[in-house]
């Protein structure tokens, strides 16, 4: 497309959930549950506020809950009961968010160094308010001192190379990384073999989950510190 043509109009409406495959509002239901008008909004704020403000493509409208939204909040089952979860990367709030939502048990601190991206995640915490959300305007290396927590989730932030040193100081030698992956997570995972080694990793292992909800199921490589 040339410069001067317009960017492509999106309508906000394509996300609703009514409109959107009885599988993907069985999924919401079954994910969200009382949540589920929480969720809505934030998907409402993606398709808006987060288009407006060029965290996500236009493109993405039609697809936010399937691809984006469930695909991160599928992963809860692997938060365990009351952890502290650091996002690193947030972005558009994923998968930080959309696993708050669903998990209001959990406490989260998004980690995130764009200044426009943190406005956004303060914003839209404040209109969900959330109230297990906290955002730190900051790169995940500068915060090592401060930040002690359980579990790192990372989504389309860096190769497993780079992300395992951006991420695993984090845990402060105790928890684990769960990281959203493509299919190149093994391959990743084979790479990052001298790394793995360097930061004592204990376990790693590429998961495959949602398969009874989703129909792509979301990968996760998750690697594990610790006794
Ligand atoms: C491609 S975006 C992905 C955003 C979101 N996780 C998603 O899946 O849509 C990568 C994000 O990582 C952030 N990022 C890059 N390096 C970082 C670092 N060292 N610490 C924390 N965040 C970082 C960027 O600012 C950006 O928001």
């Amino acid at each position: 497309m040339s410069d001067n043509q317009p960017a492509p109009v999106t309508d906000p409406s394509e996300a609703l959930l009514e409109r959107q495959e009885a599988w993907v509002v069985d999924a919401a239901e079954v994910l969200y549950g009382e949540q589920l008008e929480v969720a809505e909004r934030f998907v409402e704020h993606l398709v808006t506020t987060g288009i407006e403000w060029g965290l996500l493509g236009p493109r993405e409208v039609p697809r936010m809950w399937e691809r984006h939204v469930l695909n991160c909040a599928v992963v809860h089952e692997l938060l365990p009961q009351g952890a502290l979860v650091a996002d690193v990367g947030s972005g558009a709030g994923l998968p930080g968010i959309a696993l708050a939502i669903a998990r209001p048990d959990v406490q989260f601190v998004l980690i995130e160094p764009l200044e426009r991206r943190v406005d956004w995640l303060n914003m839209v915490i404040d209109d969900l308010e959330l109230e297990n959300v906290d955002v730190i305007r900051a790169r995940s290396e500068q915060v090592v001192d401060s930040v002690d927590v359980d579990i790192v989730t990372a989504r389309a932030v860096s190769a497993m190379k780079s992300l395992i040193p951006m991420t695993v100081p984090l845990l402060h030698g105790k928890g684990e990384l769960l990281a959203i992956k493509g299919r190149s997570a093994p391959a990743e995972l084979e790479k990052a073999d001298k790394v793995l080694r360097k930061f004592k990793t204990k376990g790693s292992e590429v998961l495959s989950i949602g398969d009874e909800l989703l129909e792509v199921p979301t990968t996760v490589a998750r690697l594990t510190y610790g006794s």
